[in-house]
């Protein structure tokens, strides 16, 4: 079995207490702790900056913080989340005038660095910075909200850009992971593996729940079967 992660989305916590769910979702058994930062401007929404992840960072014990920007431009943001005690930053190709820079800018901090695709962009972009990639997250709903339902087309492209990421992998013998981000539920988790993903990103499917550990076992019950 390949080894598969899930990295539940804050996006979808009770804000009035990130700490204590930061705690429980990590005490359920999350690997990763998603942080979806809203700029209003890339996207139509708002959510929270580098001070609330590094005062989230204590809570998540060994998950990693998983950072995804939605914001534009991007480069500021990466220098302050890198000493904000995020693990990986990954931020969206059209938010950045400068691809190649952003990406050695988080590997420079030492974290892990990735290319977010939307539904609708290619992922030709992802063909000259493989070298720079850690991680690709592909978006299977438009970014700015949580709650919303998965776009099936997106099977097709996880099936895409894994096949991209083998061929990498055979020629080079280092492996991309393949993050996937919206509407990740307990009943498409196991076809979202089934296409190629690696780490799976949920947020109303388990904060939505009272018993998070619950969701997290179902959720990897479904992988066991790939
Ligand atoms: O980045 C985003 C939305 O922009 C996602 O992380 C969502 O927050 C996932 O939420 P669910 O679809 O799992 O409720």
């Amino acid at each position: 079995m390949r080894d598969f992660r899930i990295s539940p989305s804050l996006l979808a916590a009770d804000f009035a207490r990130l700490g204590e769910e930061v705690s429980a979702v990590v005490a359920a058994g999350a690997d990763w702790i998603h942080f979806d930062v809203m700029d209003n401007h890339y996207v139509p929404n708002l959510t929270f900056g580098a001070m609330v992840c590094q005062a989230l960072k204590p809570y998540a014990g060994n998950a990693l913080m998983d950072v995804h920007l939605m914001v534009e431009p991007v480069d500021d943001l990466i220098q302050q989340f890198s000493t904000a005690g995020a693990d990986v930053i990954t931020f969206h190709p059209e938010a950045s005038r400068h691809i190649d820079r952003s990406l050695s800018l988080i590997q420079a901090a030492g974290k892990q660095a990735g290319l977010v695709l939307n539904p609708a962009t290619p992922a030709y972009v992802l063909e000259n910075v493989m070298d720079k990639l850690d991680l690709v997250l592909l978006m299977s709903v438009n970014p700015g909200f949580g709650g919303q339902s998965f776009i099936p087309n997106t099977l097709n492209k996880i099936k895409q850009v894994r096949a991209m990421l083998d061929e990498y992998e055979h020629q080079s013998g280092r492996r991309i992971l393949l993050e996937v981000d919206g509407g990740v539920k307990v009943d498409n988790i196991g076809e979202i593996a089934a296409a190629g993903a690696d780490i799976f990103v949920a947020g109303s499917a388990i904060f939505g729940q009272p018993d998070y550990a619950k969701v997290i076992a179902q959720m990897r019950q479904e992988l066991t079967k790939i």
